[in-house]
């Protein structure tokens, strides 16, 4: 069966103590409870980049800009109704101070932490890497 490719631009913003965001997907949501970096669907004609910050305008409330975001990894990953094809960005810097606009929980997470947050499947590959990368 051929499943629709769905781009999802995603980003670990790291922040100076070099600890990561995640973001918890709110009740009501598919993987609702689960962790996840903040982010989202890449709008017809849109950047990955220009995505992500259009969503972390909406979801955190904060702005950043495309110099800041370096490519980290990404994530193929076969759900049951779609194919995720993710990019991870990495970003430090940022203005404002992240806070749910959508009523999201939101977590700090240092690198030998991260395994303690359920995370999507898509998202599991990717720890390793971003752990050492922090
Ligand atoms: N932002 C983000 N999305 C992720 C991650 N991992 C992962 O599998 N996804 C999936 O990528 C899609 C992102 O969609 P979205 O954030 O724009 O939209 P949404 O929550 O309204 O999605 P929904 O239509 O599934 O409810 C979701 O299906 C989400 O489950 C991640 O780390 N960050």
């Amino acid at each position: 069966m051929t499943k629709k490719i769905i781009l999802v631009s995603a980003v670990a913003l790291i922040d100076v103590d070099g600890r990561v965001l995640l973001a918890q997907r709110p009740e009501g949501k598919s993987m609702a409870g689960l962790w996840e970096f903040p982010g989202g669907k890449v709008e017809p004609g849109e950047s990955p980049e220009a995505a992500l910050i259009r969503e972390l305008k909406e979801e955190l409330g904060i702005e950043t800009w495309s110099s800041c975001l370096a490519p980290l990894t990404f994530a193929s990953h076969a759900y049951d109704d779609f194919h995720l094809l993710m990019p991870l960005f990495a970003c430090r810097r940022w203005e404002g101070t992240p806070q749910p606009q959508e009523g999201q929980t939101l977590a700090w997470a240092r690198g030998n932490e991260l395994r303690n947050y359920e995370m999507p499947p898509a998202d599991v590959p990717l720890l390793p890497i971003l752990r050492d990368w922090l």
